[in-house]
C-alpha cells in the first residue's frame, strides 16, 4: 500500500512538473513565424526581457500564444512592481526649451551659418562665391529646390542693396532662412482632451531613430503641463521595448499598458491601451509602435491596420513621424512612404544635436507640407523642444 502512496505522489509531481515547464516555455514563446520573418536581418535581435525589466511582467494566465490578445492579456503598468526604486520626477517646464537646447542646436549647425555670413561678407562676391554658397546648404541637407531659391533671393537683394555690410547681410540672410523654415505652419501637438476622449497621437518611423525615447520625452512635457498621459507598448516586436516606455512613464507617474505575450498583435494592444485610456478619462494616449523599414510592404500594411483597429474607439489626432536628422535626405523617402500609409501630421527630429544637416527641416516640410513639430538634441530626459521657426534660424546664424 505505501508503495502505492509513494508510486502515486511520484507519478503527481512529474505530471505537476511537466505541465508547468510546458507552460513556462509557451510563455516566453516568440512572436508567429510569418512575424519574424518579415523584418530585416539587422533587425534587433527578439531577446526576452532581462534584468529589472521582467519586474514588469505578470504570471502567464494560460492565454494562447497566437499573437493575438484581449484586455486580459494587457497589464495596465503604473509603477515598476516596487522592485526599481523610482521616485516620481518632475519634468523640466517646456517654456524657453529652445532656448536652454539652442547652444546645442548652435554647436552642430552653427558651421553653416556662419560659413554662409563669411562668403556673404566678403568684399566681391562672384560667381565662384554664390556657386560656395550653394554647396554650403546643399551639404546642408536644405534639398536642391530650397537651395537654389535662397541663392536667387539672396543674389538680387544684395545686388540691389549694394551693401555688404555684415549686420545687414546677416539679417538679410535670416529672413530668406525664415522664409524658407516657414513661420507659418501650425506646429501645435494635438494634445487637448476632446469632450468625451482622450487624444489619441500614435508614433511611427524606421527603427532606432528614437521612437520610445520621443515618447518618453513627450510625456514629460504633458506632465510637465499638468496633462493625464497613457502610454500603449504597441511595439511588440522588439522585446525590451515596452519594458524601455514603462520605465519613461513610471519615472514621471504614467501609466503604460503593455502585452506580456512576446510578438503580441500590436493592434491589440494599442487597441487595449486606447480602450483604458478612454475609461480613465486620460487627456492624451500615446501609442509607440515597432521600427520598420519603409520599404516592407508587409509591416506597412500592419502598420495601416493598427491605425484602422484604433479608430474602431477614437480618431488617431496626431501621427509623429520620427526621423533621425542624422541619415540625411533617406529621411526624405521615409517621411514619403509614411505619409502615404498613415497620414502623418507632424514631424519629430532627433539627434539634430549630432549632425550640421539641420537643413533637413526645409527638405522635408516642403516635399510634405507636414510641419516639424518637434526636434531633439541630446539622449536627457528632457532633451526635446517645440520646434520654433524663428529660434532655429537665429541658432543657425547668431
Ligand atoms: N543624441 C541623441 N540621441 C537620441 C535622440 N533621441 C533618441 N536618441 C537615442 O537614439 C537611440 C535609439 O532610441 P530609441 O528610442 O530606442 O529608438 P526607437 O526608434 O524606439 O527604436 P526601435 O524601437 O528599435 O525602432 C537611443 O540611444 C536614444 O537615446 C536625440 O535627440 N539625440
Amino acid at each position: 500500500m505505501d508503495q502505492l502512496i509513494i508510486i502515486i505522489v511520484v507519478a503527481a509531481v512529474v505530471l505537476i512538473g511537466g505541465v508547468g515547464a510546458a507552460f513556462l516555455l509557451r510563455g516566453r514563446k516568440t512572436p508567429p513565424g510569418t512575424y519574424t520573418s518579415t523584418r530585416d536581418s539587422d533587425d534587433p535581435p527578439l531577446t526576452s526581457a532581462g534584468g529589472s525589466v521582467d519586474t514588469l511582467e505578470r504570471p502567464r494566465s494560460g492565454a494562447g500564444s497566437t499573437g493575438t490578445i484581449t484586455d486580459e492579456d494587457t497589464e495596465l503598468v503604473d509603477d515598476l512592481g516596487g522592485k526599481v526604486d523610482l521616485e516620481v520626477e518632475r519634468p523640466a517646464p517646456v517654456l524657453g526649451r529652445l532656448a536652454r537646447l539652442r547652444e546645442r542646436l548652435a554647436r552642430s549647425n552653427n558651421a553653416l551659418g556662419k560659413g554662409l555670413l563669411a562668403l556673404l561678407s566678403q568684399d566681391k562676391i562672384d560667381d565662384d562665391v554664390w556657386d560656395e554658397i550653394e554647396e554650403t546648404l546643399l551639404l546642408a541637407d536644405l534639398g536642391t529646390e530650397p537651395t537654389l531659391e535662397l541663392v536667387e533671393n539672396l543674389k538680387r537683394r544684395v545686388k540691389v542693396e549694394g551693401s555688404r555690410d555684415p549686420e545687414r547681410v546677416r539679417t538679410l540672410l535670416k529672413e530668406e532662412l525664415l522664409a524658407l523654415v516657414d513661420p507659418t505652419m501650425d506646429r501645435s501637438l494635438a494634445d487637448d482632451r476632446h469632450d468625451n476622449r482622450p487624444s489619441i497621437m500614435m508614433v511611427v518611423g524606421v527603427n532606432g531613430v528614437g521612437k520610445t525615447t520621443t515618447i518618453g520625452k513627450i510625456a514629460r512635457v504633458l506632465v510637465a503641463e499638468d496633462k493625464d498621459v497613457l502610454l500603449g507598448a504597441a511595439d511588440t516586436f522588439r522585446a525590451a521595448a515596452a519594458e524601455q516606455l514603462a520605465t519613461w512613464g513610471a519615472r514621471v507617474g504614467v501609466p503604460t499598458v503593455k502585452s506580456d505575450i512576446d510578438g503580441a498583435d500590436p493592434a491589440s494592444v494599442a487597441f487595449e491601451a486606447v480602450k483604458a485610456g478612454i475609461e480613465q478619462e486620460v487627456d492624451v494616449v500615446i501609442i509607440d509602435t515597432a521600427g520598420r523599414l519603409q520599404n516592407k510592404v508587409g509591416l506597412m500594411d500592419e502598420l495601416g491596420k493598427i491605425k484602422r483597429v484604433v479608430e474602431k474607439q477614437a480618431e488617431v489626432d496626431e501621427v509623429l513621424l520620427v526621423l533621425d536628422a542624422t541619415t540625411g535626405q533617406n529621411g526624405l523617402n521615409q517621411a514619403k512612404v509614411f505619409s502615404e500609409v498613415v497620414n502623418v501630421t507632424g514631424i519629430v527630429l532627433t539627434k539634430l544635436d549630432g549632425t550640421a544637416k539641420g537643413g533637413i527641416v526645409v527638405a522635408i516640410q516642403r516635399q510634405l507640407g507636414v510641419p516639424v513639430k518637434l526636434i531633439g538634441l541630446g539622449e536627457g530626459p528632457d532633451d526635446l523642444a517645440p520646434f520654433d521657426a524663428q529660434g532655429f534660424v537665429d541658432a543657425l546664424v547668431d
